[in-house]
């Protein structure tokens, strides 16, 4: 982790100015931004991304009073410096006086963006999967660390420019080794635990129960909230539908091969431990490393059928061959046969 200087970041963000603006949070301006450094005669060039809480983006002044937002940035800063590296977690790379924070930059938007905004093909049913395991890993890898992330979305997670997916935003998240009062619950409306209703209620189930949403979207490319559907929820849709066995009405909207038939045994446990995720009987809801476990053997599950599927294609084979033959022996010069 770096300590930048203040001056020089708000230069490589020329001055904030709304033409290296790439996002906007509800605390904080995120901008993108070349940073020059040498090392001796070496000089290197490389593209973050500078969050700034968007107070301080206007007032363009480092000595502003702390207000909520810098308070919340602080955290955030807090929490990723002190965490190893993880391939899912956004790499922190330092920060400047706690009031700018440097992290690497993600040039393929969020997952949000990718099911429900973006004009591109969905991802292949199989890649759609693996971004769930990959997630999935990066919370298994925050809870093993004693954080509770308390804000995960699918505008949260950002793809770097291989398409992997990386947990972003941790401003609302708490280190339940250090902090020792709880906060007020807090989260976002859709993915927020119903459950978690007072401080003392927070737990790793909170971040289990807006995962299971996540996963939900995954599966079906519906948003979490859907003003303009009946019911409005994911979880008040999709739960009675899992729990009937109608998986194809979930999966099958979603293009990128979800509803066929080779993934319907995957599909159902993916949407099994969804909706043990978002149980309101908390201490039945999994733990991440049961859910990466499961996801795991979900993406075997496909296998399972290969064989069924070889054998299926050599009969059609030696089908085929006996056709060829057959008419080989029926068929004589200047005459055709139908075999059939
Ligand atoms: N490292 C990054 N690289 C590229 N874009 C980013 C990066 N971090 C954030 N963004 C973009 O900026 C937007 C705002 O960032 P972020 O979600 O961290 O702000 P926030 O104020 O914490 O938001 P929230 O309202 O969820 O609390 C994101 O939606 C994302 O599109």
């Amino acid at each position: 982790m770096k300590d930048f200087d203040y001056d020089k970041l708000v230069t490589a963000t020329d001055r904030f100015s709304p033409s290296q603006l790439i996002g906007k949070g509800s605390h904080g301006y995120v901008y993108k931004a070349l940073l020059h450094h040498h090392n001796h005669d070496d000089k290197h060039q490389r593209v973050v991304a500078i969050k700034a809480p968007s107070s301080l983006s206007l007032s363009l002044s480092s000595s502003s009073s702390k207000s909520e937002q810098t308070k919340k940035l602080e955290n955030e800063i807090n929490v990723m410096s002190s965490l190893p590296y993880h391939p899912h977690v956004l790499s922190f790379l330092g920060h400047a006086e706690k009031k700018l924070m440097v992290v690497e930059y993600m040039p393929n938007g969020s997952l949000h963006q990718l099911l429900h905004v973006s004009a591109d093909p969905l991802p292949t049913w199989l890649k759609r999967i693996e971004i769930a395991l990959q997630i999935a890993s990066a919370v298994h890898f925050l809870h093993e660390q004693g954080i509770i992330h308390r804000d995960i979305k699918s505008e949260n997670v950002l793809f770097d420019s291989n398409w992997e997916a990386k947990l972003a935003d941790f401003g609302l998240a708490v280190d339940l080794g250090s902090d020792k009062t709880r906060p007020a619950p807090a989260g976002t409306i859709g993915y927020l635990d119903p459950c978690y209703t007072l401080p003392e209620n927070l737990s790793v189930k909170t971040d289990v129960y807006s995962y299971g949403v996540v996963l939900l979207e995954i599966v079906s490319c519906r948003k979490a909230i859907d003003v303009s559907r009946s019911p409005s929820s994911i979880v008040d849709w999709a739960v009675p539908l899992i729990k009937e066995g109608r998986i194809g009405e979930i999966c099958g909207g979603g293009g990128g091969g979800g509803g066929s038939a080779v993934f319907r045994g995957m599909n159902l446990r993916l949407l099994r431990m969804a909706a043990r995720c978002v149980s309101s009987d908390v201490e039945s809801r999994p733990c991440f490393g049961e859910i990466t476990a499961e996801i795991v053997a979900c993406l075997a599950e496909p296998l399972k059928s290969l064989p069924l599927w070889i054998s299926v294609l050599r009969r059609v084979v030696k089908l085929k061959r006996r056709k060829k033959r057959l008419r080989e022996t029926l068929t004589w010069p200047g005459q055709t046969c139908r075999v059939w």
